[in-house]
């Protein structure tokens, strides 16, 4: 939309003008360098408990392709770990670039992968609503996981044989997808005390980064890069890709890590 457009302006280097908190003290993504992580053994393990049948649906919001879930209870939920309480699942987002190696967000010793998925979840047990949630220090729990081009992702094929009909800014039905299917094997973890990384950048993101990617395919990862901007009515055809906020400033942070 174009009030997006001139808010965002040009991107991640002109947010600050709008949004001041842009070059706050937690913002994300960071670079996460493993061997300065502090290994915490009270970190337990991270916990996700997703219903078969909450997701709803697909939608083109014209900076990523969102998966939005039902969470008008705690039937998909997120504990263990870091968190104190458990959060509920609200949507699944990618950020991507327009070449394999770039597109992750975090990056890991300077590295970048293709491209991260990010599960947002909302403590549902502090906040009444997600927008209240997402101003508050604890609010919003985001688990990251990095994508890797490899072999086909058998259970990402759902999400990206749907893309062609979001590619222009709209929505459509996507039922019963358990994002379960799309964790790699291990769960071990970084988790640091971050925000958004689109506007309005709020710090309020506890972030839980997934040390193993998950393989997808180049010509699955191909699929996203097809997606626009901008809506059917538009003239200009303005590809989506390199939707990734570089690297943020760690400003005295602490990264620990599960391993
Ligand atoms: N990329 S993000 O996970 O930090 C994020 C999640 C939201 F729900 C809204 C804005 C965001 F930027
Ligand atoms: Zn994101």
């Amino acid at each position: 939309s174009s009030h997006a457009l001139r808010l965002w302006g040009s991107g991640p280097s002109v947010w600050h003008k709008n949004y001041p908190v842009a070059q706050g003290n937690r913002q994300s993504p960071i670079d996460i360098v493993p061997h300065q992580a502090l290994h915490d053994p009270s970190l337990g393990p991270v916990v996700l408990n997703y219903d078969q049948c909450t997701s709803m649906n697909i939608t083109n919001n014209g900076h990523s392709v969102v998966v939005q879930f039902d969470d008008s209870d705690d039937r998909s939920v997120i504990q263990g770990g870091p968190l104190d309480n458990p959060y509920r699942l609200k949507q699944f987002h990618f950020h991507w670039g327009e070449k394999g190696c770039h597109g992750s967000e975090h990056t890991v010793a300077g590295n970048s992968y293709a491209s991260e998925l990010h599960l947002v979840h909302w403590n549902a047990v502090k906040y009444k609503t997600f927008g209240e949630a997402a101003t508050a220090p604890d609010g919003l729990a985001v688990l990251g996981i990095f994508l890797e081009t490899g072999d086909d992702h058998r259970w990402l094929h759902v999400i990206t044989d749907a893309l062609y009909m979001v590619k222009f800014k709209v929505s459509t039905t996507v039922n019963c997808f358990n994002p379960k299917c799309l964790l790699p094997s291990s769960l071990h973890y970084w988790t640091y005390l971050g925000s958004l990384t689109t506007p309005p950048l709020h710090e309020s993101v506890i972030w839980i980064v997934l040390r193993e990617p998950i393989i997808v395919s180049e010509k699955q990862l191909g699929k996203f890069r097809m997606l626009l901007f901008t809506g059917e009515e538009e003239d200009q055809r303005i590809r989506m890709e390199n939707n990734f906020r570089p690297p943020q400033p760690l400003k005295g942070r602490k990264v620990r890590s599960s391993i």
